[in-house]
């Protein structure tokens, strides 16, 4: 069968026919047969090279050897015990080595579980209840945090069964914008549990924070006693071995982490200070929980992964990144565009938007119609990237140096083709 006909019955049995809102798009989304390394395959028989991987976990690329060989052995030790293991004691102190707020790590199964017990465990440190988070950063998909949220939440706003008495102490500021996080926390400060943010935007595109803007929020958070949490489902372990509090040299109270950690299986932690994280039951008041929390398939995944991660991985990986991009503007340059790259590392997108893009409002001003054609193009021309303006694109270690002259001509080839449209 062929991924049309399989959409058809997928809409029959399963909400929109897909497992998670972004990965519906019209008139059908391909159906996965298999993958491996840069590269995915539909059922259709059409193999692509994949800049979505996954939406980031997959940064040694699809079906890593490695980790494959050890979930392999792994499952035939077991693949949930119930009692703590001695693998994660070995993960997370791979964690504590890397990251610098890391002084004790707690697992669970979700960037979205990793957000709700951050947010909890800053609450309960405090004793206040409000939040801050920005306009357009996408913190997964529970309550406290879908208000003006990022990634799919950017097309499907202000979701419905949500108590106006839970996000209504959930504030939120525009990214970059010093002057209304200042305002903000001068009135609300006393009150504030927590600031979140997405150190660098992921979930409308890509979006860098502005030079010392992130020691501006430090400062403040210091000055008011509020606990920074830096979400690094997405940048954690891609920017830099430890993450983009290593990369800007700025570190948090806590910080939340999923995707890459998991090696291509599903995780989620939360990392801080000892003082803070100790707080978590049973040593503390603050109840977090899971049955599979710290499974041993998914720690042994990750541990495999961040095996592989050390300092030279990155620095040929970002250069790859940078290289990519230059060589993006070029071509843009030269067709007579006016589109903006942005990106860091190896993380990239393309707006379609003639002014640069440093916040939500500015990314919500591209055209959005334009991107799904530039994306259905590239479909075409053998490239796979999310399916939405408000997304971001991955490279991996898997990504050769051909795939990528591959990528930049596809992405030529499609501009020129929606704009001669
Ligand atoms: C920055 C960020 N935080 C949290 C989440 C939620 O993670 P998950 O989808 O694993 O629940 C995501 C992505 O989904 C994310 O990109
Ligand atoms: N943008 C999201 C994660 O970063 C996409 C993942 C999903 O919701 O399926």
């Amino acid at each position: 069968m062929y991924s049309e006909e399989l959409f058809k019955i997928s809409k029959e049995n399963m909400p929109g026919g897909v497992s998670s809102p972004v990965r519906a798009y019209k008139p059908y989304p391909f159906f996965a047969k298999q993958a491996s390394g840069s590269k995915i395959t539909d059922i259709d028989g059409k193999t692509y090279i994949d800049h979505c991987l996954g939406y980031g976990p997959l940064i040694l690329g699809h079906a890593n050897p490695k980790i494959v060989e050890a979930i392999t052995d792994q499952a035939q030790k077991g693949t949930l015990y119930g009692v703590p293991t001695e693998n994660e004691i070995k993960l997370s102190q791979e964690i504590i080595n890397r990251v610098p707020c890391a002084d004790m790590v707690r697992f669970c199964n979700s960037g979205t579980e990793a957000t709700m017990s951050a947010i909890r465990l800053a609450r309960g440190y405090t004793g206040r209840d409000k939040i801050v988070k920005f306009e357009g950063t996408y913190h997964g998909a529970h309550d406290y945090v879908l208000v003006k949220s990022g990634s799919g939440a950017a097309t499907h706003p202000d979701s419905k069964g949500i108590p106006e008495s839970t996000t209504q102490n959930t504030l939120s500021v525009p990214f970059n914008d010093e002057e209304a996080l200042k305002e903000l926390i001068e009135e609300e400060g006393n009150n504030i549990a927590c600031i979140i943010m997405e150190v660098v935007m992921g979930n409308v595109g890509c979006i860098k924070p502005k030079k010392g803007y992130l020691d501006f929020i430090r400062k403040l958070t210091i000055d008011y006693g509020i606990i920074l949490i830096f979400d690094e489902v997405i940048t954690g372990f891609r920017l830099s071995s430890g993450g983009a509090q290593e990369y800007f040299g700025v570190t948090p109270d806590i910080c939340t982490f999923a995707k890459i950690l998991g090696g291509g299986l599903p995780i989620g932690a939360i990392a801080g200070k000892q003082k803070i994280m100790e707080l978590f039951a049973p040593n503390g008041p603050v109840y977090q929980a899971g049955t599979f929390s710290g499974n041993p398939l998914s720690i042994r995944a990750g541990i495999t992964a961040l095996e592989q991660l050390d300092k030279s991985f990155y620095d040929t990986l970002n250069k790859k990144g940078n290289l990519l991009r230059l060589r993006l503007k070029d071509n843009i340059e030269d067709l007579g565009l006016n589109l903006q790259v942005n990106g860091i590392g190896s993380m990239f997108q393309i707006y379609f938007n003639p002014e640069p893009v440093t916040n939500y409002t500015e990314a919500k001003k591209s055209d959005s119609d334009l991107f799904t054609d530039y994306f259905h193009e590239l479909l075409k021309n053998g490239v796979f990237i999310a399916p939405s303006q408000f997304e971001c694109c991955f490279l991996s270690g898997a990504h050769s140096d051909e795939d990528l002259e591959k990528t930049s001509y596809a992405i030529e080839k499609s501009l020129k083709t929606i704009y001669q449209k």
